[in-house]
């Protein structure tokens, strides 16, 4: 059994409800537990700057799913939301759901990086993770408390 971490966020449409439908459908995947859930917060955008504000959250979960189907099943379930992919890199969409840390692990295949490779440099990401467990350790960079002092 494995213990990871998935980054919610959404910045289109009715923001909480998606995200709260995402937690059920995360929930409901086969194999996969759900154990804890962070409030969500209201950020900035970051990267492409000119849209609506987000609404950012994240869930820890158990699971006997490898990373990739974990991964899979975050990307069915952002399909099943109404997730499309147009518009520009980092642009708004109505639900992201991001595989931030999967155990200690650290895999950088084509289609699957963990820990996500954004993840150090991202308040929206680590203050969630930090509400869930300050002391959890992103492989390799420190624990998420030590990576948003560094962001100050
Ligand atoms: N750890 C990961 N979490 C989410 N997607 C990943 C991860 N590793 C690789 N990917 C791949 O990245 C692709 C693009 O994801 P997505 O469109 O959500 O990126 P983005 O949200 O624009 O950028 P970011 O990943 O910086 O949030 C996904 O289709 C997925 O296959
Ligand atoms: N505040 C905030 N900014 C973002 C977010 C996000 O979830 N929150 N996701 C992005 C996708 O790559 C790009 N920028």
């Amino acid at each position: 059994m494995a213990r990871a971490y998935v980054g919610l966020g959404a910045n289109l449409g009715d923001r909480e409800e998606t995200l709260r439908l995402a937690v059920e459908l995360l929930a409901a995947a086969e194999g996969v537990t759900v154990v804890g859930v962070s409030s969500l917060r209201e950020t900035d955008p970051v990267g492409y700057l000119d849209q609506p504000r987000f609404l950012n959250g994240a869930v820890a979960v158990e699971t006997e799913l490898e990373a990739g189907a974990l991964l899979e099943a975050l990307l069915r379930i952002e399909r099943e939301l109404g997730r499309t992919r147009e518009g520009p890199r980092f642009g708004p969409r109505t639900v992201d759901l991001d595989l931030l840390l999967f155990d200690a692990v650290a895999v950088d295949e084509p289609g699957l990086t963990v820990p996500h490779p954004r993840l150090h440099e991202r308040r929206f990401a680590l203050e969630p993770l930090a509400e869930l467990d300050p002391a959890l350790v992103v492989p390799g960079r420190g624990t998420v408390s030590e990576l948003l002092a560094q962001l100050d």
